[in-house]
């Protein structure tokens, strides 16, 4: 069990029962929330927390429920921060009250637009990319942000195992630089980690 303090524990699990109830009720998929399930939210603040990772990119905000964990992990020191984009402008309002009701608003800064366009406006470098949008928009993000990538950085990408089609092109490319172990996790929805292997 990962131990947060407990306003934050309290606010997660709110934010759980929110987006179980809604998710099971929202007409449209762009209604629902889709945040991470709790077991793979845990594995990313655990892969995060250790390996110190200090300026984190996560494409697909929602209403911030892992953004709340990536900040979480990343609480070492006073420059680290989360950068999360989020082209739904509800869902970046909604993100940005729970990341203040969570006290994390100096530590993430919801972008608002399409994360492509986004990535390529960012300076970086960024130490951890999370991807957890669209998928079949993945590949083109990471070409984007390779450049802008530390010789260390580790890539995290969530539906590995649910929607194999549509990730499948990410994947490739990630392999196709040559650059990276990877590793399939079977947690939740499927949580596909590759860490870039130190240049020299
Ligand atoms: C699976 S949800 C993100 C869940 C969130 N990471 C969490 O666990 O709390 C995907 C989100 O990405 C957003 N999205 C999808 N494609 C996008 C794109 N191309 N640019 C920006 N946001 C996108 C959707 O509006 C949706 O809110």
């Amino acid at each position: 069990m990962i131990h947060l303090d407990a306003p934050t524990s309290a606010l997660l699990d709110r934010l759980e029962r929110y987006a179980a109830d809604n998710d099971a009720h929202a007409a449209e998929r762009s209604q629902k929330m889709l945040n991470l399930e709790r077991p793979t939210a845990e594995l990313v603040y655990w892969l995060v927390a250790s390996s110190k990772r200090s300026r984190v990119l996560e494409i697909g905000t929602s209403n911030g429920y892992s953004a709340i964990w990536l900040a979480n992990a990343l609480k070492l020191n006073s420059t680290d921060k989360v950068i999360s984009i989020e082209r739904d402008p509800a869902k970046a309002v909604a993100a940005r009250e729970n990341l203040k009701a969570a006290s994390l608003t100096q530590r993430v800064e919801v972008i608002e637009g399409d994360a492509t366009a986004i990535c390529e406006s960012l300076a970086g470098p960024f130490d951890c990319i999370f991807f957890d949008a669209d998928r079949v928009s993945a590949p083109a993000q990471l070409a984007v942000l390779l450049p802008k990538l530390t010789p260390d950085a580790l890539l995290l990408a969530d539906n590995a195992l649910s929607h194999p089609g549509e990730i499948a092109g990410y994947i490739a490319a990630v392999e196709a630089t040559g650059e990276f172990d990877t590793l399939t996790v079977p947690v939740g929805k499927g949580l596909h980690i590759a860490r870039r292997r130190n240049a020299p």
